[in-house]
């Protein structure tokens, strides 16, 4: 399974960092703040070699050269096991970002889409200056901010429209609204986003029942597979031995790590599926459970 990400964006204190912490909590997604990474990089002891061109690209509010910012991203997701789901906070910013990124990682991971907290200036900077009577960090003031919020929206938003362009799913979020609403929205786009995923899966079962079940080891839970072959098996039987009647999807909903899909047959039939994401080697989502109703 490969690795996913989700690239989380929006104007310095828009309220990246707040949500990326609750969605760890909730959907045991993998948080990866890049200012995080490249302020601890700055603060290693002994130092490292970029610390002095870190501090003044961030009390600058300039973007540090993709090569030092894409390095640290690698090797934190290299420190991760194998089919996570990654929140990239904070990147990629501008163009050099995404060419860079696009250059070493398209194909490697599978990018599921980007979230982006839009937010008011004014908002944006009674919030730093807030968090900058407490956070110790050099680009908190009135004169850093002011900086950062021009690199936002000439240089990053251009890159959000760009991804946009390129066929990403983006998901716009209000930043300024109260938490638990900013984080109701969050939920409901991560959702949404994981929902795509469901989707695939469920028309690659459905692909592998097309061609009488060949491959369903890759969709379906080892618990539950044969079972799922025997119900193959009497839907083939009741179908005068063809492989099954065309099938609609009706509804999908996705919560957290579990996911329902609803399917209408040809024949009236009722198909409910249950998917759970799984991490790791055999992960990705997983069918768990089903049930089929006649002629309702
Ligand atoms: N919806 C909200 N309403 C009010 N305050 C908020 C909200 N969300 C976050 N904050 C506060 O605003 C400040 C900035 O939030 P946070 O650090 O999450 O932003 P950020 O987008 O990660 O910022 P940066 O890019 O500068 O690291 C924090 O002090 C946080 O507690
Ligand atoms: O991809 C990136 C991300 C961040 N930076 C620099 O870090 C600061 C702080 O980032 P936050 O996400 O607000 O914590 C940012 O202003 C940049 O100077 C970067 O260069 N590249």
């Amino acid at each position: 399974m490969k690795n996913r990400v989700i690239f989380v964006l929006g104007g310095p204190g828009a309220g990246k960092g707040t949500q990326c912490a609750k969605m760890v909590e909730h959907f045991d997604f993998v948080h990866l703040s890049v200012g995080d990474l490249l302020r601890k990089e700055r603060a290693k002891s002994p130092p490292s070699e970029n610390a002095e061109l870190i501090e003044s690209y961030l009390k600058e509010g300039k973007l540090v050269p993709v090569s030092i910012s894409l390095a640290l991203v690698r090797e934190a997701m290299e420190r991760e096991k194998e089919g996570s789901v990654f929140l990239i906070d904070g990147f990629p910013r501008n163009d050099e970002n995404l060419d860079g990124w696009t250059k070493a990682m398209q194909g490697v991971v599978n990018v599921c889409g980007v979230l982006v907290y839009d937010c008011p200036i004014q908002e944006l900077q009674r919030r730093i200056l807030s968090r900058g009577e407490t956070s110790g960090r050099s680009d908190d003031n009135l004169e850093s901010a002011k900086k950062r919020f021009k690199t936002f929206e000439g240089d990053t938003m251009p890159v959000v429209r760009r991804m946009e362009e390129s066929g990403i799913k983006s998901v716009h979020i209000r930043g300024e609204n109260k938490l638990e609403k900013v984080w109701e929205d969050t939920r409901d786009a991560i959702n949404g986003i994981m929902a795509s995923e469901v989707v695939a899966c469920n028309e690659g079962l459905d692909a592998c029942l097309g061609v009488g079940g060949k491959g369903l080891e890759q969709f379906v839970d080892e618990n539950i597979v044969g079972d799922f072959r025997e119900h193959l098996r009497i839907m083939q039987l009741g179908n005068g031995g063809r492989e099954g009647g065309a099938m609609t999807m009706k509804k999908v909903g996705v919560e957290g790590r579990t996911a329902t899909v609803e399917m209408r047959g040809e024949r009236k039939e009722e198909v409910v599926r249950v998917w759970e994401r799984r991490e790791g080697e055999r992960g990705g989502w997983m069918l768990i459970h089903y049930s089929l109703r006649m002629g309702v």
